[in-house]
């Protein structure tokens, strides 16, 4: 298996040259959205590795999880560091840059690059924040379709993602059924739980409970809601790992003491861990794309869109799927992925399924997983096989 797992050591040393460095995308025509909002002036940013070939059948759209971006095999420029999926992406690795050509844009509502609520609404000359429209996953997927368009690819050879960029995958197969070749929806469901909901509410509340947050206008108010949003990703940053990793991590281990302070500071290295977690997010993501993106999670229900049955999504579907779940995944468990393939089973559409085991729970999906990089390397290989590639 070591020829599948390259090494995380040094994650800069493995970021490649994106093929376009800091590419946007603002189109002529406006991006009419679920909630009925026609937005007029929009734009996408986007990076792109290795080379479209000349009939343009072998792209990749890579979609990203929630505080994801577009750096996704490249250095980050505003974190500095190695881009979230490098692991995957990259000349020689399970998508291979040297044969397909990776497509990753920062959703709509994010804080990258592409329209969202920090972005300046043109009618006002301030940021949208609240007034920002409220974005859907096909909202997001829509204008990926207007950046696909523009750059004149008709069908992508495959669209991947995990968690929230699975969500993107399933929306693709669903919205332009005769554009997405193949599909690998990751630790991901059909819809949001109830209880996933339940903890975006707790992040969003702990973020508007923040004085600073300003009723959403702190970037015209000059503040920034940071205890809030931090300690919403600490509340969220527990629901990506799994009570096996917190105990390999950090069991009840004392950060840098020899016995407890009899004080509410943080004695354990897992609340040390956690502290850092929310620190590092806040200087990275903006608190009302926090909101946006995470209501747009709530609000996918692929099967409600369908008459509640989510096997009419992907009627008469051509694509190839590969679902893969993860065993200590509790935010998108196994059962998510079954019935997505139960439907698109109903749907008589191609399908496999891997349930990978991992202790590492859902965000095992971003870390060194061998059996994740195979799965991948083998679906994607056969896929490329099937389409002449
Ligand atoms: C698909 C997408 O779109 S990507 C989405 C955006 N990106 C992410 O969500 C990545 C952020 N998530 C993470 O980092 C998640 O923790 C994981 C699970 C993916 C990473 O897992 P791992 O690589 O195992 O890293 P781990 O969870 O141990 O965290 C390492 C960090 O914690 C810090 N840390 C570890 N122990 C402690 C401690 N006791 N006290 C304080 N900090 C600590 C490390 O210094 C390191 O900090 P750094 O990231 O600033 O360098
Ligand atoms: N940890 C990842 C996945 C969450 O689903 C993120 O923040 O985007």
């Amino acid at each position: 298996m070591s020829d599948l797992s390259p090494s995380l050591a040094d994650p800069l040393k493995e970021a490649n040259e994106p093929s376009s460095p800091v590419a946007r995308f603002g189109p002529e025509a406006p991006l009419l959205m679920d909630c009925g909002v026609v937005l007029d002036h929009w734009q996408i940013a986007y990076q792109t590795y290795g080379t479209l070939n000349a009939d343009k059948s072998n792209a990749v759209l890579v979609c990203h999880a929630l505080t994801g971006d577009q750096y996704v095999a490249s250095r980050n420029p505003i974190t500095g560091k190695g881009g979230w999926w490098t692991a995957m992406i990259g000349p020689g690795k399970p998508i291979d840059t040297d044969r397909f050509f990776v497509i990753c844009a920062n959703v709509v509502g994010g804080c990258t690059g592409t329209t969202g609520p920090a972005s300046t609404n043109p009618a006002t000359g301030k940021p949208w924040g609240l007034s920002f429209p409220v974005v859907t996953i096909r909202d997001m997927v829509r204008a990926q379709a207007a950046l696909i368009d523009s750059l004149g690819i008709e069908t992508l050879f495959c669209v991947a993602g995990g968690s929230m960029g699975g969500m993107q995958v399933l929306q693709w197969a669903a919205s332009y059924p005769g554009r997405v070749f193949s599909a690998l929806p990751l630790a991901t469901g059909a819809k949001h739980s109830a209880q996933n909901i339940a903890f975006h509410e707790v992040g969003r509340q702990a973020v508007m409970a923040d004085p600073d947050w300003r009723q959403g206008r702190y970037l015209e108010e000059g503040t920034r809601p940071s205890k809030g949003l931090s300690v919403a990703r600490m509340g969220a940053h527990i629901t990506y790992l799994s009570e096996q990793a917190l105990h390999r991590k950090f069991g009840r281990k004392l950060q840098d003491r020899e016995a407890p302070t009899f004080s509410f500071d943080a004695d354990f290295q897992v609340e040390s861990y956690l502290r850092h977690q929310g620190l590092s997010f806040v200087e990275r993501f903006d608190a009302n794309s926090y909101l946006y993106v995470t209501r747009a999670m709530d609000y996918f229900d692929l099967a409600a869109d369908h008459d509640g049955v989510l096997a009419r999504a992907f009627a008469g579907t051509k694509t190839r799927f590969c679902v893969a779940s993860f065993t200590s995944d509790w935010l998108f468990p196994t059962a998510d992925s079954r019935a997505i393939v139960h439907a698109l089973n109903a749907a008589g559409a191609s399908v496999s399924f891997v349930e990978l085991e991992s202790d590492k729970g859902h965000d095992a999906f971003l870390l060194e997983e061998p059996n994740l990089f195979a799965t991948t390397r083998g679906f994607i290989g056969a896929a490329a096989r099937a389409r002449g590639l």
